[in-house]
């Protein structure tokens, strides 16, 4: 009994610990239950979140054509992307998605969404990507970054401060007047095209060479002979070698992977930067020799004479380095000379191709400014015809379709979409420039169009189109360009007929690349008698 009680005992007592055992064990059970419904119950909620979230950022992505694994949409941008993305924005709106290879990609388009982007205060659509070919060009600048391909940061604010200052102390028309150099360089131009004696020839050389010598004078000295310089011919050949590189772009920019299959796309690149830099560094050390603080004689010495060291030597809080902004020659140069003799010869085309346009031009020169004088700045204001020319030919020309790439520094909203913060930006600059809503008959040359009812210009429609782009990152150059294309245009009109050849036809679309060029053409010059 005594056994029977005390196994009963023992098996109470091992019960009563079993049970001990087993509350313990459900205590914890039922614990880690209740840990682990509450965690199932936080993944679901969190899930449904996600999932309900998800959803509405998916919806409000911006919509996009398919486009294919790796490449993305490259391959059906054609050889006119600008003309793609006009069908795409009549399917997916004015902002849309597409992929670079790796990069997500937005694209904008219209007056409405375009100033909406770049005209905001939080500077979210004011980066620049940093395609492989930027990182290429920051390794080459002792790893600094360039002013146009530079990522939005401080320094960057100082250093467009400062370009921006030496580039307006050396194309204003007061102390070093950018006038007289233009209209030295429009008539060695006009001399040069009427050398062909009324024969059809190529003009692209002889605007090419006064264009760049514009820019290259700025940059290293007024009074040159630069035509018997040979740094500057080969600086010329060397851009044009450059222009023909990059073509329509690196397609290792966007699919950087391609360099190990493509090295020569990024060997060519490295040696055309390199060669660019010789040519800065030559001219700096020049320039370095006989430096006069008291005497600047051009954008180098600008910023030569930049105070941007403390006393022992480090840059200056907020400041950039010399070597940073000594590389904005490069950027005057590249930025300065395709696009205004780009637009030049559009202008050239335009006119041989349209000759009653071409003779109300020369009606109003001759009524204003007559065949005695230059042309000058101050007669710009009455001459409406003629700047609606030059607006015209901007316009139609379209040479920088899509600004520089831009890039998001946030996430952001447009149109009502969510944009992510690293996302590429085009800002479809030619949707503003041909868009139906906009113009009449959108491909015609017709220069009156920008005129008020008074056959005035109308400064409103003259800003409905933005060939400068607009906000932080508006053409740091656009006052300069404006002076060259109305100095070289008219002085080449006043003096000129254009003729279109009977042995040519003109082809009016372009060639996509580092700008929107006009096809080789052939032209007359005549002079006017
Ligand atoms: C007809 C002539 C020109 C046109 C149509 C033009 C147009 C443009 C456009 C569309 C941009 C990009 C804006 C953006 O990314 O939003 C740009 C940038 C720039 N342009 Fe021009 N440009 C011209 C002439 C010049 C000249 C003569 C210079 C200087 C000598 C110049 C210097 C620059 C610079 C430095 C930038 C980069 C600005 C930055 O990223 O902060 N451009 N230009």
């Amino acid at each position: 009994m005594q056994l029977v009680s005390s196994y009963i005992q023992v098996l109470v007592c091992q019960g009563a610990h079993e049970v001990r055992r087993m509350e313990t064990f459900l205590a914890l059970f039922s614990l880690h239950i209740l840990e682990y419904l509450l965690i199932l119950l936080t993944f679901l909620a969190s899930f449904l979140l996600l999932k309900h979230f998800g959803s509405i950022s998916k919806r409000n992505v911006p919509p996009g054509p398919w486009g294919f694994p790796i490449v993305g949409h490259l391959p059906l941008l054609g050889d006119k992307p600008q003309e793609t993305f006009i069908r795409w924005r009549e399917t997916y709106g004015d902002v849309f998605k597409i992929r670079m290879g790796s990069w997500d990609t937005i694209v904008i388009n219209g007056q409405h969404a375009v100033r909406h982007a770049l005209e905001r205060i939080d500077d979210a659509y004011s980066g620049r990507p940093n395609f492989y070919t930027m990182k290429v060009l920051k390794d080459l600048n002792s790893n600094e970054n360039t002013l146009a391909f530079g990522e939005f940061d401080s320094t960057w604010f100082v250093h467009r401060k400062l370009a921006s200052k030496a580039l307006r102390t050396f194309s204003n028309t007061r102390n070093h007047s950018v006038q007289d150099l233009i209209t030295e360089e429009a008539m060695y131009m006009t001399d040069a095209l009427l050398k062909h004696n009324g024969r059809p020839f190529f003009p692209d050389s002889e605007i090419k060479t006064s264009v760049g010598s514009v820019i290259y004078q700025l940059c290293y000295g007024r009074g040159q002979d630069v035509r018997k310089d040979d740094l500057f011919q080969t600086f010329l050949k060397s851009a044009d070698e450059f222009i023909k590189f990059t073509g329509a772009g690196n397609p290792v920019d966007v699919m950087p992977w391609l360099r190990h299959i493509m090295p020569w796309k990024t060997y060519k690149f490295r040696q055309l930067v390199t060669k660019f830099k010789k040519f800065r560094d030559i001219k700096i050390q020049e320039h370095k020799q006989d430096f006069a603080i008291d005497h600047l004689r051009d954008i180098t010495d600008a910023f030569l004479a930049e105070d941007l060291t403390d006393i022992d030597d480090k840059c200056k809080e907020g400041q950039i380095s010399r070597n940073r902004l000594l590389s904005t020659l490069q950027d005057l140069f590249g930025a300065g000379f395709s696009t205004t003799s780009t637009t030049l010869q559009w202008a050239i085309l335009f006119m041989a191709s349209n000759p009653d346009a071409m003779k109300r031009v020369q009606a109003e020169i001759d009524t204003v400014v007559g065949s005695g004088r230059n042309v000058e700045l101050s007669d710009r204001s009455k001459m409406p015809l003629t700047e609606a020319t030059i607006l015209e030919t901007m316009r139609l020309s379209s040479i920088v379709p899509f600004a520089l790439p831009h890039y998001t520094t946030m996430d952001t909203i447009l149109n009502g979409y969510n944009i992510k913060k690293d996302t590429v930006v085009f800002v479809n600059l030619h949707s503003l420039a041909f868009d139906n809503n906009t113009w009449n008959n959108p491909n015609a040359f017709q220069p009156e169009r920008f005129f008020s009812e008074d056959r005035q210009l109308d400064k409103e429609k003259a800003n409905l189109f933005l060939p400068f782009g607009l906000g932080r990152r508006r053409c740091l150059g656009e006052y300069l360009a404006l002076t060259e294309l109305f100095i070289f245009f008219t002085t080449l009109i006043q003096r000129c007929n254009f003729v279109r050849p009977d042995s040519e036809t003109y082809a009016m679309d372009g060639v996509f690349g580092l700008t929107y060029n006009s096809k080789p053409y052939k032209v007359s010059v005549v002079e006017r008698t």
